[in-house]
């Protein structure tokens, strides 16, 4: 079994008094696709924005690469490669689509290709035919993949991916999944979030079940399927 590239440990976060998150243990192993499931605010999101370092008050362990990145500021995780997809497209309206590309550039890791355009016009190809279209004239679908994109320009070897199907076509959906099965092809490890034990399975090799801000499964696609109990108490409605 390979190292952990992202370790999580007893991670506990709050918002102002309101304590969400009570003690998440998860790893990412190199090479993996894991998914992050529960209901609505079962406390996905919140677990992500506390590993990225964008909540005020959170406690617990979090290495990435080996690094102790429990304090550090969001951006200097980013530059360690630990790259994050927010649920609200945060693309820039007025800039077209290479414009917004190039906003996210970083220097390549060594070792591995950098992402450019090109490559990545190859991973989302509706991207390619609009290149100079501004990102307000896009559909919700094409921003979602501007999105990711654009976190890939920065060249992460870890991505967090929150919710990624969620409120796009099913055309979308499907490009989605392939990109991110082609992005472990190319060694880029992925922790997604989702709802959607479908598209889940699709594309990922474990999962974490979340409810109340707590974990409770963890394992396999195939045992999450099987066990109808844990689908029944925390992921179908
Ligand atoms: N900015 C905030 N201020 C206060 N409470 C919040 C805030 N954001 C989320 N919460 C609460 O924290 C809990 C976890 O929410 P979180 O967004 O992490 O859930 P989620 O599993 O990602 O669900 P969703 O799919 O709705 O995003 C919920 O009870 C939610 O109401």
């Amino acid at each position: 079994m390979s190292e952990a590239m992202l370790k999580v440990e007893r991670l506990e976060a709050w918002y102002g008094r309101a304590q969400v998150l009570f003690g998440i243990d998860l790893e990412v192993r190199r090479g993996e696709v894991v998914a992050l499931m529960g209901r609505n605010g079962a406390g996905k999101s919140t677990t992500m924005k506390a590993i990225m370092g964008l909540l005020e008050r959170r406690r617990g362990a979090v290495r990435f690469l080996g690094h102790d990145i429990a304090r550090l500021p969001s951006h200097r995780i980013a530059r360690l490669g630990l790259g994050f997809v927010p649920e609200d497209r945060r693309i820039f309206g007025d800039l077209s689509v290479m414009e917004n590309l190039d906003i996210g550039r970083q220097p390549p890791r060594p070792g591995l290709p950098a992402w450019t355009p090109e490559r990545l016009f190859q991973l989302f190809p509706n991207l390619g035919t609009m290149p100079d279209r501004p990102g307000a004239r896009m559909s919700g679908g094409e921003q979602q993949m501007l999105t990711v994109a654009r976190t890939l320009m920065g060249n992460p070897l870890l991505v967090m991916l929150d919710e990624p199907s969620e409120g796009v076509a099913p055309v979308i959906v499907d490009q989605m999944a392939e990109a991110i099965i082609e992005l472990k092809r190319a060694g880029v490890a992925i922790l997604l979030s989702e709802q959607n034990l479908h598209f889940a399975r699709r594309v990922s090799d474990r999962a974490y079940v979340l409810e109340k801000g707590q974990i409770r499964f963890a394992g396999g696609m195939d045992e999450l399927q099987a066990d109808p109990e844990v689908r029944a108490a925390y992921l179908e409605w």
